[in-house]
């Protein structure tokens, strides 16, 4: 494998989104034996930028479920975010949405408290161009024409390697699309079905421990990356 993309909430954070340690040692031993890490979320930029640094990442960035990405040095914004905007403005007029904390950073997409059921959304707004996500942390109205998929094609491109020469690691229904992409598909053992389903790997593990986990077992081997 080439590169390990992750997602973040849920992934290598736990419920509360702290950052597992056991996580942040599989990927920092990642890197150490030359395999970058892309993160790949539906958090905003200055968020991943932030957990980037932090956890010591040296692959491009795919944030706000694709509709932003970060590499070669170089911010891409791929979604358009009036889209979000329209379908936004009728489902307040119908229920009380309200948008979660620094969404004036958000650039491509909106996020909305988990305050109405995904599925009461997804038909409030069946008329509209538009994606909804539910992670279990927030619910996401997105540019149909980008994902987590089809950004981690063109951050890979950036980085001179194939998708095929990816494992990706996720948890919920944002990441379906770039799981789709990688090589090696794992869902962490508190994925939402779907991903459990489409998984070459589950891990017996929980969150982070997960994703240590299935490193270690698929990447690692003891020493080298296979
Ligand atoms: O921002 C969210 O709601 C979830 O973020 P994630 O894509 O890293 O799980
Ligand atoms: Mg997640």
């Amino acid at each position: 494998m080439k590169a390990i993309a992750v997602d973040i909430d849920g992934t290598i954070t736990d419920p509360t989104r702290k950052l597992s340690i056991p996580a942040l040692k599989a990927l920092r031993k990642s890197e150490s034996l030359g395999v970058p890490v892309i993160l790949v979320t539906g958090n905003i930029l200055c968020f991943t930028r932030a957990a980037s640094v932090l956890i010591g990442t040296s692959g491009g960035l795919v944030a706000e479920n694709g509709g932003v990405i970060y590499s070669n040095e170089k911010v891409k914004v791929l979604g358009d975010i009036k889209k979000a905007e329209k379908a936004y403005e009728h489902l307040r007029s119908l229920y009380p949405v309200e948008k979660v904390q620094f969404s004036e950073f958000r650039v491509s997409e909106i996020a909305i408290w988990r305050t109405v059921p995904k599925d009461v959304i997804k038909e409030a707004l069946r008329d509209f161009d538009i994606e909804v996500y539910d992670t279990k942390f927030a619910i996401h109205l997105t540019d149909p024409r980008v994902n987590k998929g089809s950004s981690l094609k063109l951050v890979a491109e950036d980085m001179g390697i194939k998708t095929d020469d990816i494992i990706a690691i996720g948890d919920s229904e944002n990441d379906i699309d770039f799981l789709k992409v990688a090589g090696l598909k794992v869902a962490v053992a508190n994925a939402d079905p779907q991903l459990k389903k489409m998984a070459d790997y589950v891990t017996t593990k929980k969150y982070g421990d997960g994703v240590a986990e299935a490193l270690e077992k698929l990447i690692f081997r003891g020493g080298e990356i296979v």
